[in-house]
């Protein structure tokens, strides 16, 4: 709240000045963001008589458990996850920070209810359900005006977007401008995660048309029933969306999203623009802080690594290519690197002998295959017998019994990573990988399952979700006003990641640390973000470059939206801002009966003018 609105209370000359910006304030009705919480019951007596949102609220003062007890015991009663997903939605528009108290709180269990699984099926019904304005929809139609339709969001600053164009929304398929989840819930784990101030955040889809015949025919549908626009068309609207953003913010960090061919435009913007692209790099970068810790488990020296990857899409070429660049810091050279890794996708083992490719597969196509052409993963197993198995293929059950099975007789540890969302598309689930393996695997999994007693232990699975990384790869990138995200980045933001379980995490052999010391974890990747960019010199902070990393780390933690203080701010502002124009006591009308100053509300045209 107190971010847009400029409150100074004493002039040069000494006496009481009031200068109030509130540019987002008590629009709820009209504006895509979260209102700032205007008529939040905990807001002090002073404050609300000072916002004249007085009487229009039940005349106690809540505290904040009484809020987050009220908001738990409402969601509770909440029977489905889709329903629990829209009270959270409500609640967020209404109160922005009682919606991110909740969630700092408990951030473990309401996750999977605004992120996978449950964003899922909130896209694949987002027509259906529509309720309010949550982001930007950028239209093809409005092609040659993208500058004008951005003009439209109601917000001055904007320091990163999360941009999708709907086409591979999780393991999903196209699901057109119902993709708009995916914005909304990786930026309410932007805000949760690192702190990214929610005001300053822009969820934007892109309308270029769908390939989902079912919702073109869908008389609910609320985007356009073109067929997907072409490749090239695409560019040239990508082209212009980008100047445009970065015409009205020059500062953003923009993070593609869930497209689905997504390399074309890493490439063309990635030395352009501060993006970078969440499904190859950000998961890449989570898989390998994962994994970094597994190799330590499994004690398999990365040239006798053997991986296979089921799915050879954005996610399963982005994540090998991370771990080929760890194999070559290990000590192997690239070609031996690579040589670890086989790649699988609907027609079978990529080989460069099988007929063409799709260019992002040629760099791991096999060519030791000696022209026998391997199609099903069973096959493919017995064939490379892998020490990991990876799943970014969005086939659910993928990783049978059998495979399973077969895993455990080839490996000490063998490493399961099931990382399709939802959770349906899970290549497997924890419980079969514990019991097909014989609880020997090392497993980490993108959508959350639940802990599982065996054999007198409680075993919490890992969460392989770049959840972990894109919080800091943003923060790091917008704090040291980076001029781009360099690769060097995002492998920090691993690395940071692995280093970052606490002695007992350690200990109990986990892959990631527990999700709910998510915020500190998000302050090492920045900082390991942060200090990439300097080493690569695209920082444009130079004040950060010489500070030690504590002071670093406070830095960042200073800079972090916090929910609590945030209100607290606002309510001591108001308080010191209503007696210091007005003389207290106010009138228990409720009215600013001061100077006359007060008349109308900070936050309304009149009151920001
Ligand atoms: N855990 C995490 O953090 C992340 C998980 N993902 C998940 O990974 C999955 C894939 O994402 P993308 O790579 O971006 O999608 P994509 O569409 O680019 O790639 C999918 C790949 O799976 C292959 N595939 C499809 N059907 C198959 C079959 N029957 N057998 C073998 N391979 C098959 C395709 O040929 C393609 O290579 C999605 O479910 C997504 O939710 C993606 C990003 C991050
Ligand atoms: C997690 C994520 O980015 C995906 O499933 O696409
Ligand atoms: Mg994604």
């Amino acid at each position: 709240m107190s971010h847009s609105r400029n409150v100074s209370t004493a002039s040069k000359s000494g006496g009481p000045q009031v200068n109030i910006k509130a540019a987002h304030h008590h629009a709820a009705s009209h504006n895509p963001l979260p209102a700032a919480a205007d008529y939040d019951t905990a807001l002090s007596i002073e404050a609300r008589k000072y916002l004249k949102t007085y009487g229009l609220t039940p005349p106690a003062v809540d505290t904040y458990e009484k809020q987050n007890k009220r908001a738990l015991a409402i969601l509770d009663s909440r029977k489905t996850p889709i329903e629990k997903y829209q009270y959270l939605s409500i609640l967020r528009s209404t109160n922005v920070h009682l919606f991110y108290r909740l969630l700092a709180q408990n951030v473990k269990e309401l996750t999977p209810l605004i992120y996978t699984p449950t964003v899922g099926e909130a896209c694949q019904r987002w027509s259906e359900l529509y309720t309010q304005p949550e982001g930007l929809y950028l239209s093809f139609e409005d092609k040659g005006h993208l500058h004008s339709v951005i003009q439209n969001w109601p917000h001055h600053n904007v320091d990163i977007t999360v941009v999708t164009d709907g086409s591979r929304i999780l393991g999903l398929g196209d699901l057109g401008i119902n993709g708009m989840g995916i914005p909304v819930g990786k930026l309410s784990l932007y805000t949760a995660c690192a702190g990214i101030d929610p005001m300053r955040t822009l969820p934007l889809t892109l309308d270029l048309g769908t390939s989902n015949e079912a919702f073109r025919n869908d008389p609910l549908y609320m985007g356009s029933r073109r067929e997907k626009v072409t490749a090239e068309e695409e560019k040239d609207f990508l082209d212009e969306m980008m100047a445009a953003l970065t015409e009205r913010w020059p500062g953003i960090v923009i993070q593609y999203e869930d497209f689905k061919n997504p390399f074309p435009s890493l490439e063309r913007y990635q030395e352009t623009y501060t993006m970078f692209n969440d499904d190859i790099q950000g998961t890449g970068a989570v898989i390998l802080g994962g994994f970094i810790n597994g190799v330590k488990q499994s004690r398999v020296a990365p040239k006798d690594q053997r991986a296979v990857f089921l799915g050879a899409g954005s996610a399963g070429v982005g994540v090998a290519k991370q771990l080929t660049e760890f194999f070559m810091k290990e000590g192997l050279s690239e070609e031996e690197a690579k040589k670890r890794f086989w790649l699988v996708d609907s027609q079978g083992l990529v080989t460069s002998d099988r007929g063409k490719l799709a260019e992002h597969k040629v760099y791991f196509a096999r060519d030791d295959n000696e022209g026998k052409q391997y199609k099903s993963l069973e096959e493919v197993v017995e064939y490379v017998k892998p020490t990991i198995l990876m799943g970014l293929s969005t086939i659910g059950g993928a990783f049978t019994p059998h495979i399973l099975t077969r895993m455990a007789e080839l490996n000490d540890k063998p490493v399961i990573f099931p990382l399709s969302n939802p959770s349906s598309k899970s290549e497997c689930t924890f419980e079969d990988a514990i019991k097909y393996t014989k609880g020997k695997c090392l497993f980490a999994s993108g959508s959350p399952f639940p802990t599982l007693h065996f054999e007198g232990t409680d075993l919490v699975p890992g969460q392989g979700n770049n959840m972990y990384v894109f919080p800091g790869i943003g923060l790091g990138a917008i704090l040291s006003k980076a001029v781009s995200v360099t690769q060097n980045m995002i492998y920090a933001s691993a690395e940071a990641l692995s280093t970052s379980l606490l002695p007992e995490e350690v200990k109990a052999n986990w892959l990631y640390p527990d999700i709910r010391r998510i915020r500190e974890v998000s302050v090492e990747v920045t900082r390991g973000v942060i200090r990439a960019a300097q080493a690569d010199k695209v920082d444009r902070e130079l004040a950060l470059r010489n500070i030690s990393d504590e002071e670093l780390d406070e830095f960042i933690r200073n800079r972090m939206y916090d929910p609590y203080t945030e209100h607290d701010k606002v309510n001591a502002e108001l308080k010191d801002l209503a007696q210091h124009v007005m003389g207290s006591p106010m009138s228990p009308a409720g009215q600013a009966n001061g100077n006359g100053k007060m008349a109308s509300r900070p936050g309304t045209a009149e009151g920001s003018k």
